[in-house]
């Protein structure tokens, strides 16, 4: 489990603490115990488990979110609603003196106004998503899922593109254009690793997935699909579109300079290039097996006309 934004939120953790012992300081040495024959244990399982709960959605919007408005919002939200809950479940094992029945009295309280600020958080949340949503649409297109992204490049894994895939055939009647997929692969990329690293080999391909992703349109869907082969899906393209397209990528991956970590580096790959245009008669392994086809020959002819220009 990845703890890097838990440690951000030391403060709200913080918070919350205080505001727990103080409730329980308060109210333990307030009450006094009723008895265990007189404790509803029906009632304690379903308050306490409401109580875990909360804190385990505070404990999973800290570990997920990034410092900021919306997760200040959504932690208020809870740990206010959160409140009211470890009131109600104390409530089932003490009794309070007149004095101090306000104690039992205000538990209800806290709840609707958490439950106020969760709700101007969610609408935040919203519009906050709303905007992640327009940066990774070429990642994920109709489909969250985080099982079906690579988790090196940030893009659609395989399996995703190959179910993309298949959902355009489907649809290939429907188009006016059809679709067509196009293949990069960044050349000698095993003898990058070999000289700089893998940690750099990892960093080159989150940059060459940005790349490609600044460079193509709204309704394209990139992935990874292998080790250093990435697929663009261009849905309903003419192929001469289609063809235009691939130019532009190829030319701004190889326009790309990479900088090493340390900037003692500046390094310009090399790209091979496929492109196919999708028919009713194609299935998805056959397109994908014509596009592996054309990587090659592709790659046959950049090592041949270096051959000739050596
Ligand atoms: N850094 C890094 N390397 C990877 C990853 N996955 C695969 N590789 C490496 O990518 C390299 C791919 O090598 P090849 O398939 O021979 O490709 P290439 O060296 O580009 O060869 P050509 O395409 O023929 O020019 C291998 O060294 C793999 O170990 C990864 O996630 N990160």
């Amino acid at each position: 489990m990845n703890l890097t934004f838990l440690k951000l939120h030391r403060s709200l953790l913080f918070i919350l603490a205080t505001m727990l012992i103080c409730v329980l300081t308060l109210t333990l040495s307030y009450g006094h115990y009723k008895g265990h024959n007189n404790i509803d244990w029906f009632d304690v399982a379903g308050e306490g488990g409401i109580t875990i709960m909360t804190l385990l959605w505070i404990f999973f919007i800290l570990l997920s979110r990034p410092k900021g408005r919306v997760t200040n919002l959504l932690f208020a939200g809870l740990a206010i609603m959160n409140l009211s809950m470890t009131l109600d479940f104390i409530d089932e094992f003490v009794n309070y003196d007149k004095n101090q029945a306000w104690l039992s009295t205000i538990e209800s309280i806290p709840a609707p106004f958490g439950m106020i600020l969760m709700s101007i958080a969610l609408y935040h949340w919203h519009q906050e998503q709303m905007s992640i949503n327009l940066q990774l649409r070429n990642r994920e297109r109709f489909y969250r899922e985080h099982q079906l992204s690579d988790a090196i490049s940030g893009l659609a894994s395989a399996d995703y593109m190959k179910s993309q895939i298949n959902r355009e055939l489907n649809l290939l009647h429907h188009n006016l254009h059809g679709f067509s997929l196009l293949m990069f692969d960044i050349a000698q990329f095993d003898r990058f690793n070999r000289q700089f690293g893998d940690a750099e080999g990892d960093k080159l391909l989150q940059e060459f997935a940005q790349v490609i992703t600044l460079n193509v349109r709204e309704q394209d869907l990139v992935c990874r699909y292998a080790s250093d082969c990435f697929i663009v899906m261009l849905p309903n393209t003419k192929l001469a579109v289609a063809e235009q397209l691939s130019l532009s990528i190829v030319a701004a991956l190889e326009a790309f300079s990479f900088n090493s970590s340390d900037s003692t580096l500046t390094y310009k790959q090399k790209v091979h290039a496929s492109l196919v245009s999708a028919t009713t008669t194609d299935s998805t392994s056959g397109l994908l097996s014509k596009l592996h086809q054309g990587l090659l020959k592709n790659k046959h002819l950049h090592e041949y006309s270096d051959e000739q220009t050596a």
